[in-house]
């Protein structure tokens, strides 16, 4: 695929053509001799299905049309492929292989996509932006939002690497990010937050006139009418009203947002999970049983060696609970950083990139990175609190529902890709022991017991796991 006069980098329709001539030519995954040769792609085994369901009821979703086996086949800009293989990307993965074909064809449809996290949802609707996106023109094109600055910023750094071919300009909507006084921007894509984006979009300082995609990461968070999703639907109501296409991606779409999400995106193509499938299979859950609150910090504190094998994330409910643990552990001489919403912006981007390039190995946190973060060294995930649903009053009541989603999330920052990883929940009482049983049941998958005082078995189990 070219570029048109204009500039144009199109996703044409007839790149089905050499779809479906490859699929029925050879149906092996073949190597692609530019790829890298350090591709870990081979890493993700694909065992989980999806269900895809095509917004016109007369195509069949099964056809070879609507999967592809290798990027060329997608009919991606050269541009898009030297920065796919630049970053070690060789084939694509499940998601990928469903998704891009629908998304990148013309006329452009909504898209409300769902897959395990670490899986790749990123590459789908970066690839997707960049694909949709006329150069030629100095004017904002693509809007996405995620539910938190960190987030926004690694969603960033893949646009910029993916589109590090062409000549993409991007900008930041999150708090304290643009230059002092900007009036204006022109950036091809633009990441952010809602809150920060409704308020660019508001003062026009970015012009919505030729917005033509407009993804949601995390999208059953950002559509939650108990947390952002007020905030996302005046982003939307500030785009054109025709002409957008409206991108959904996310590891959970529990059936509260699942309606509003289809009106959000209205005929769109779906690609869901079965509930079962929703924790990935390289990730060992298990659970340590404490005494009580305060046996749950002497459990932490010995399971520092082990914390620092690889990289590691220890989660909260509450930011105080982050900051406490943090100092103690500090003052006891373990290194430990802690990021939380209440911290400046400058600060929040520091602790991350730390983290981020392995200077720290122990980060405790709170919700506010359990969604997205991508970090391939972190092979360990403490819930030292259970994620519960954060209805008023529900936390502190005795019968505090755990949330499920979050959990998932929040153990999915382990087991990246095809990797191995662990999740240890901390239980304490007769409520945690009840509220982990809910969420076995749930996932229906096997949490395993391990013993607090013998940690010669603990680190046995944990090494195993991650072989
Ligand atoms: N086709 C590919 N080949 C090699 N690596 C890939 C490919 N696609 C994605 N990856 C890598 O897999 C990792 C996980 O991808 P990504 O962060 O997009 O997952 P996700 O599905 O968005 O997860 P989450 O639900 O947690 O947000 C990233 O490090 C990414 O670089």
């Amino acid at each position: 695929m070219e570029k048109d006069a204009d500039g144009f980098y199109t996703p044409k329709a007839e790149a089905a053509a050499p779809l479906v001539q490859d699929e029925n030519k050879d149906a092996k995954e073949e190597e692609q001799p530019q790829a890298a040769a350090s591709s870990n792609t081979d890493l993700i085994a694909s065992t989980f299905e999806v269900t895809v369901t095509l917004a016109d009821q007369q195509a069949d979703p099964n056809s070879p049309l609507f999967s592809a086996k290798t990027f060329e086949e997608l009919g991606l800009h050269q541009d898009l492929l030297k920065g796919l293989y630049d970053l070690g990307f060789s084939k694509p993965s499940k998601i990928q292989e469903r998704a891009l074909p629908l998304l990148l064809a013309n006329p452009p449809q909504n898209m409300i996509g769902q897959s395990q996290s670490g899986t790749g949802k990123t590459a789908a609707f970066v690839l997707t932006m960049l694909s949709r996106i006329d150069f030629s023109k100095n004017k904002t094109q693509a809007l996405c939002l995620a539910p938190s600055r960190e987030l926004a910023r690694q969603i960033m750094s893949v646009v910029v690497a993916m589109g590090k071919f062409t000549p993409v300009q991007t900008e930041y909507a999150i708090k304290d990010n643009l230059p002092k006084g900007a009036s204006r921007i022109t950036a091809h894509v633009v990441v952010g937050t809602p809150g920060t984006m409704t308020d660019l979009l508001r003062k026009k300082i970015i012009d919505a006139s030729d917005v033509k995609v407009f993804v949601l990461d995390e999208a059953d968070n950002m559509l939650d009418q108990d947390g952002l999703g007020d905030q996302t639907l005046r982003v939307k109501n500030l785009l054109p009203r025709t002409g957008v296409q409206i991108i959904l991606f996310s590891a959970t779409f529990p059936d509260h947002v699942r309606n509003f999400a289809s009106k959000f995106a209205p005929s769109a193509n779906k690609i869901e999970l079965q509930r079962e499938e929703l924790s990935v299979e390289g990730i060992r859950q298990f659970y340590m049983d404490c005494k009580n609150e305060e046996h749950k910090y002497d459990i932490l504190v010995s399971l520092y060696q082990l914390l620092t094998i690889g990289q590691s994330i220890i989660f909260c409910q509450h930011r105080h609970t982050a900051d406490r643990i943090s100092k103690r552990m500090s003052a006891e001489g373990h290194k430990v950083a802690s990021l939380h919403g209440a911290k400046d912006a400058a600060e929040r981007d520091s602790i991350i990139d730390n983290f981020r390039e392995g200077h720290e190995k122990v980060l405790i946190t709170t919700n506010v990175i359990s969604r997205g973060i991508d970090i391939m060294q972190v092979n360990m995930v403490v819930n030292y609190d259970l994620p519960l649903m954060n209805e008023r009053g529900n936390q502190h009541s005795n019968d505090a529902k755990p949330d499920i989603e979050t959990y998932i999330h929040r153990i999915g920052r382990t087991g990246r890709f095809g990797r191995k990883g662990i999740s240890i929940n901390f239980v304490h009482d007769s409520k945690t022991w009840l509220q982990m049983e809910e969420i076995e049941k749930t996932l229906n998958k096997k949490i395993i017991r391990i013993e607090t005082n013998d940690l010669d078995e603990m680190e046995e189990k944990m090494k195993k796991a991650l072989k």
